[in-house]
């Protein structure tokens, strides 16, 4: 599986179970559930290893260890490993983000309050201003910036020299970083969506932090219905939790998993009554497409930017739906998913045999 950096992030409208942008419950227990060391970090094998291998030869040379770039989809671990690379360093770490620096004026100011070896961490780094921009390049590379006196004709660089300093940024768009700035990181970890048994783990561990006894069938259940995103495994958790609760012992077994997140619409691949609504419309109403855009959106009863952004990126991680020139289509996968037979015709909404609709 792997994070297309052209994609739409899947972002999310506020309230959704299987949104993967953090809402305000995820960030109280957020801080409670990240893992603290690389050895505890689940999955992401080969970024692990990358990583590990990164920061143990700068901690060998007693040297500063390179900056590094974490791009992937919300909710992957960027925030976390970049506290973990802290932790890994023994470094203290500042955390701040792109929309946060407005003039470079603010940047300058972080920089040069870093002490030796500190790690910056640089949220949202492809929304930082333009000017902000610049100086990191120079701040990157030479550990230096110009600060600029006075203003018009009289206004002087003053140059200042920085300590040495890890900067880490993180960036669910890596294509829209310019590529002076990409270049300037020593390493890139690519972080993508998470196999069903690494999801497995990721909820038992939280369960255990959280105190929850959950089965191994109980996990899959729940890793099954997370879309790949260890945020949304712990959101998931939790809800299933309140009903084994109140419902059941406690317990949380395939059966509790199961019917939980069937009260919250959340179907056995991680589909939310939106995602539903979008592929059902697709099937039973426009034979499976191509339907353009506008017309599935009116048929939802949606906004054309909530199912272009908000479902339709997983529908197509998923292999349920496709964009085409002439429309959106289902594959046959979405007729399997929803339990109906694709017509002849249609030959399962791929052959190019949709023009009665207009596309
Ligand atoms: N590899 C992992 N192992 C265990 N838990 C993880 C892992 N990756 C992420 N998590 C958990 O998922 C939650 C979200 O992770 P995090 O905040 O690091 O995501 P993010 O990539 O920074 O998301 P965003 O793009 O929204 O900032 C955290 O609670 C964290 O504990
Ligand atoms: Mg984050």
């Amino acid at each position: 599986m792997n994070w297309d950096d052209t994609a739409q992030p899947a972002d999310d409208t506020t309230g959704r179970l299987v949104g993967s942008a953090a809402d305000g419950e995820d960030q109280a227990v957020e801080a409670a559930l990240r893992p603290k060391s690389l050895a505890e970090f689940v999955g992401q094998e080969r970024v692990r290893e990358q990583l590990d291998l990164v920061l143990r030869a700068a901690r060998q040379r007693g040297a500063t260890a390179d900056h590094v770039l974490l791009s992937g989809a919300p909710g992957l671990g960027k925030t976390t490993l970049s506290m973990i690379i802290a932790a890994e360093m023994e470094a203290p770490i500042r955390i701040t983000s792109g929309p946060a620096i407005q003039h470079a004026g603010d940047l300058a100011a972080i920089l040069s309050s870093l002490q030796e070896g500190e790690v910056l961490f640089l949220d949202e780094i492809h929304r930082m201003s333009r000017p902000a921009e610049e100086m990191l390049y120079m701040a990157m590379e030479d550990f230096r910036v110009d600060v600029i006196v006075g203003k018009g004709p009289g206004a002087t660089a003053i140059p200042l020299e920085l300590p040495p300093f890890t900067l880490v940024g993180a960036t669910t768009r890596a294509g829209l970083l310019p590529p002076p700035l990409r270049d300037r990181f020593g390493f890139t970890a690519h972080m993508e969506f998470y196999e069903p048994a690494e999801l497995e783990r990721v909820i038992h561990r939280s369960a255990d932090l959280l105190d929850v006894t959950i089965d191994t069938a109980g996990a899959a259940e729940i890793a099954g219905r997370s879309r790949g995103t260890p945020r949304i495994a712990n959101r998931l958790l939790r809800r299933v939790r309140d009903y084994a609760q109140v419902k059941a012992d406690g317990l949380i077994t395939q059966e509790i998993a199961a019917a939980a997140l069937g009260v919250y619409e959340v179907d056995a691949r991680g589909l939310d009554r939106l995602d539903r609504a979008v592929l059902e419309a697709l099937l039973k109403l426009f034979g499976g497409g191509p339907v353009g855009l506008s017309t599935l959106s009116v048929a939802v009863g949606e906004e054309r930017e909530t199912v272009e952004e908000v479902a339709e990126p997983f529908l197509v991680r998923e292999g349920l739906l496709a964009r085409t020139p002439r429309g959106r289509v289902a594959t046959p996968a979405a007729w399997a998913h929803l339990g109906l037979t694709a017509p002849q015709s249609f030959g399962g909404g791929g052959s190019g045999q949709g023009d009665l609709f207009g596309a």
